[in-house]
């Protein structure tokens, strides 16, 4: 078989480590080169998960924390493709989400944003893509919020992403926003990002076409693992 192209990233459009106006990358980003690991048995191999391991209410955010309700705000479905750099689909993949609330409050001892609690929502989800590459959330749209980066800096709506590959520590992280929100051209850790397309990249599409009448509206988001369309991954750094 003819083994497969492979197209390369442009990785001076990846954001630099050290971000000043996004102020904890001051304190994260690394001092010293970055050095490359060889892989070893651990990054290669390991245990999976399997369809046995989801429960069938672990892709709905709707109902999977139930405490005498439905949670508040806007139901959404959110759906799409993990693809590789070819646009094949990459089946039986772990993707795993979270999210703030409705108000944009986290299930989380550490948020003490203002913003209510849920008693019904939780905020996790997980789903294994089917053979076609498909994965399949409902959940709801999480608000945005206020963070102490600057006096007044805002994240917009976003849920939290993460996809693993065939071992536990093939493992990339990433955020989506939500197609028209006014706040993400302004948020700090999306201007870090120096590329356009990439932030287009990572703004979920309204799916107009695939929303549940008078029940959920439908947002899109495919996720390129690798390659010159690759989506943008916070934990993959420049130069790796
Ligand atoms: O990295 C951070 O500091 C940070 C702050 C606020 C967020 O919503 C987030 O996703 C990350």
């Amino acid at each position: 078989m003819k083994p497969a192209e492979y197209y390369q990233r442009d990785r001076t459009l990846h954001p630099p480590a050290y971000a000043p106006d996004y102020k904890t990358s001051v304190s994260r980003s690394p001092r010293l080169p970055l050095i490359s690991l060889q892989n070893s048995a651990s990054e290669i191999t390991g245990p999976v998960f399997g369809h046995r391991d989801i429960d069938p209410l672990d892709n709905d955010l709707v109902r999977n924390f139930p405490h005498g309700g439905d949670p508040v705000g806007e139901r959404i479905i959110l759906h799409g493709r993990v693809l590789d750099e070819n646009a094949r689909p990459v089946p039986k993949t772990l993707v795993e989400i979270w999210q703030a609330n409705a108000s944009g409050r986290y299930r989380h001892r550490k948020d003490t944003y203002l913003g209510a609690l849920d008693p019904n929502f939780g905020g996790c989800g997980r789903t294994l893509t089917d053979d076609n590459g498909n994965y399949f959330f409902r959940t709801i749209k999480p608000g945005a919020y206020p963070w102490r980066n600057w006096v007044n800096s805002w994240r917009p709506a976003h849920i939290h992403v993460s996809v693993f590959g065939s071992a536990f520590a093939q493992r990339l992280i990433t955020q989506l926003y939500f197609e028209g929100d006014p706040l993400i051209p302004h948020c700090p850790i999306v201007k870090t990002i120096p590329d356009p397309e990439a932030i287009e990249q990572l703004i979920a599409r309204l799916d107009l076409n695939a929303t549940i009448p008078l029940d959920a509206i439908t947002y899109k988001f495919d996720i390129v693992l690798r390659g010159r369309r690759s989506t943008l991954f916070e934990n993959r750094l420049e130069g790796n």
